[in-house]
């Protein structure tokens, strides 16, 4: 799974942010302070619009900050580098999709363009962990909507990757999957992986997050686990 890192060092945090201010113009939560290192799953949490899509995309370079420091593996966040391509997986619930690719082809292509040894026989493997065996030959416009948010996580998990980036992966899908994908995230992270993910689920976070980060409008604050999760229940 994991992919080697140019600059960063063992334990070195592969994402952070330091005073990091997010939002359209003007901010939309306090700055944020924030580091995840190999192994460790961090959730971010907050009522809805506090900015958790919001600070993820910031992050992921497809925002600029309007103020503080973020970096992805050990330095200034740019999203075109290759080792940033080559390292981050992440799914942030956006349906994009090739409208006459098959779901299996997406799988497929995703692998071939990570470069994927045995792609077959992990799309297969995927196919059938995410119940999409019976879809595989549908193309995206023909699935319901649960069926392409496992899709768009199949397709995160079947690169390498040393961080895996989630928005709310937990959405859209039923208590099974959703108690599936908790198992999932701890693996992750005990193969040595990590995740940053928002999320609504106080299962997923208090069965796979290692650390949450709570966002409002006026203070940001780490939880552990636990307190994380009820944090979430309480919202
Ligand atoms: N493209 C945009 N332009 C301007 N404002 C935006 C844009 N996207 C989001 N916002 C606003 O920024 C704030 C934070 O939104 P964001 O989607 O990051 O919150 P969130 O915590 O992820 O919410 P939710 O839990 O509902 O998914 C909200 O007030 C939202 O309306």
């Amino acid at each position: 799974m994991s992919h080697d890192l140019a600059d960063a060092g063992p334990g070195a945090p592969l994402v952070r942010a330091d005073g990091l201010q997010i939002g359209y113009r003007l901010p939309v939560c306090a700055p944020v302070d924030l580091a995840v290192r190999p192994g460790e799953v961090l959730a971010v949490v907050g009522a809805n619009g506090t900015g958790k899509s919001t600070l993820l995309r910031t992050i992921l370079g497809h925002l600029e900050p309007l103020g503080g420091r973020a970096e992805l593996l050990g330095r200034p966040v740019d999203p075109r580098s290759l080792d940033v391509r080559a390292a981050v997986a992440q799914d942030l619930g956006d349906d994009m999709f090739f409208p006459a690719l098959t779901v299996r082809e997406h799988l497929l292509l995703t692998c071939y363009g990570h470069r994927v040894t045995d792609a077959e026989e992990v799309v297969e493997d995927l196919l059938e962990e995410f119940g999409l065996t019976d879809r595989a030959d549908a193309v995206p416009g023909a699935l319901s909507s649960g069926q392409r948010r496992r899709l768009l996580l199949a397709a995160a998990l079947a690169r390498p990757r040393s961080l895996l980036v989630l928005d709310e992966p937990e959405q859209r899908l039923d208590v099974g999957m959703r108690h599936h994908l908790t198992g999932r995230l701890r693996e992750e992270r005990e193969a040595g992986g990590a995740v940053l993910l928002a999320s609504h689920d106080p299962e997923v976070v208090a069965g796979a997050a290692t650390a949450v980060l709570l966002i409002d409008e006026t203070t940001t604050r780490t939880l552990g686990p636990q307190d994380g999760a009820a944090a979430v229940a309480a919202l």
